[in-house]
């Protein structure tokens, strides 16, 4: 089918991909997974479909995450990756697109070049690049071009950005390459040191979404997990509760607190009065975390906002971004200005 010219706005992230067209709002979603067969070196899955082969691959597929702790690991594959999602959202398209890219903020100048130059062969007329806390701020629903301090948490799957907005200009800001990733990964050690059990990395997310938490919960829960017993090698299945949780996720929430408590201490006092005024917007998928609002209200004692469609925002704001292209010009990549 054909469709008239639709601009489009791409949420290039570690753990998902979504795409968001003018006046249609978020059309695809999916994990930013590609599987490959090793021998032919041929793309056989990207997506949901790549997702469900991790883990149980047979030798010769492998399932990718091209992009990892916030920085593209797989140039090649990520190419193929946004190609793929670019004409899977667009169909076959009349006028050719203005496309923004959201990045994940780690990128390098050749890493960004790949992107525009993959979204150009994907039929792009032009292809702008945008910093995610800009995105996330404006997908929140933030007039950014006015003259006060805002302060944007975006949590996602492999870096967590705090950074303080004025004028539409970033005024200080950190990335850290701590968010959901590493989260799994610290519930997986703790699994294996506290109950000498191996879990997949589906289902430490699995527990993380379900049980997880970075504050002391009111009412404790807990689900039963599945693993394999590192003593016998059989499978085994245990009841872990919310509690253990708060302390297999204790070093990495607590890290990310501090992150946003240093940025603030960097911020401009009149900045900084508008924020403790308003309190901190977090975006991403990772602030859903239970209890990940509490932590920082309580470190900074700053009121803590979820945005609404938490997941989304950067997506959204990416999209919105192609209608204030002016205002935002200066926020966008020097090198993807002139394609
Ligand atoms: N309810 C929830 N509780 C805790 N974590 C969650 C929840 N929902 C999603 N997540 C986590 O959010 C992360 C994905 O967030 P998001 O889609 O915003 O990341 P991304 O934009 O792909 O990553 P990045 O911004 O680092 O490139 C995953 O680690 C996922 O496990």
């Amino acid at each position: 089918m054909f469709t008239f010219r639709s601009d489009m706005g791409i949420d290039l992230g570690t753990a998902s991909v979504l795409v968001y067209i003018k006046n249609k709002g978020i059309v695809l979603q999916e994990p930013s997974v590609v599987a490959i067969d090793k021998n032919t070196d041929k793309v056989l899955a990207v997506g949901e479909e790549a997702r469900r082969m991790i883990g149980r691959t047979p030798g010769n597929i492998i399932a990718i995450r091209p992009l990892k702790d916030g920085v593209i690991s797989d140039y090649d594959i990520t190419e193929r990756m946004i190609k793929h999602f670019i004409t899977k959202a667009a169909g076959k398209f009349f006028f050719k697109p203005r496309i923004i890219i959201c990045v994940p903020s780690g990128v390098t100048g050749v890493e960004k070049r790949a992107v525009i130059e993959a979204s150009m062969q994907a039929g792009a007329k032009k292809t702008y690049l945008i910093e995610e806390p800009i995105a996330a701020a404006v997908g929140a629903g933030i007039d950014i071009t006015q003259p006060d301090g805002n302060m944007v948490i975006d949590m996602g799957g492999g870096t967590t950005d705090i950074a303080v907005i004025s004028l539409g200009g970033i005024v200080v800001s950190t990335s850290i390459k701590l968010a959901g990733d590493k989260m799994d990964e610290a519930i997986v050690k703790y699994m294996r040191r506290k109950h000498n059990i191996l879990v997949g990395e589906r289902t430490a997310e699995d527990m993380k979404v379900r049980i997880g938490t970075a504050y002391p919960r009111d009412k404790q829960v807990s689900m039963d997990v599945r693993g394999r017993d590192l003593v016998t090698g059989l499978p085994k299945t245990i009841k872990v509760s919310s509690e253990e949780m708060l302390i297999a996720l204790e070093e990495t929430v607590t890290t990310i607190a501090e992150a946003v408590h240093s940025v603030l201490e960097q911020t401009p006092p009149e900045l900084a009065a508008d924020i403790s005024d308003k309190g901190m917007i977090m975006t991403g998928g990772s602030c859903l975390l239970n209890g990940m609002d509490k932590l920082i209200k309580n470190r900074t004692g700053i009121e803590v906002i979820i945005a609404e469609d938490a997941v989304s925002c950067v997506a959204k704001g990416t999209g919105e971004s192609l209608n204030s292209m002016d205002i935002l010009e200066k926020q966008m990549t020097t090198e993807s200005k002139s394609y």
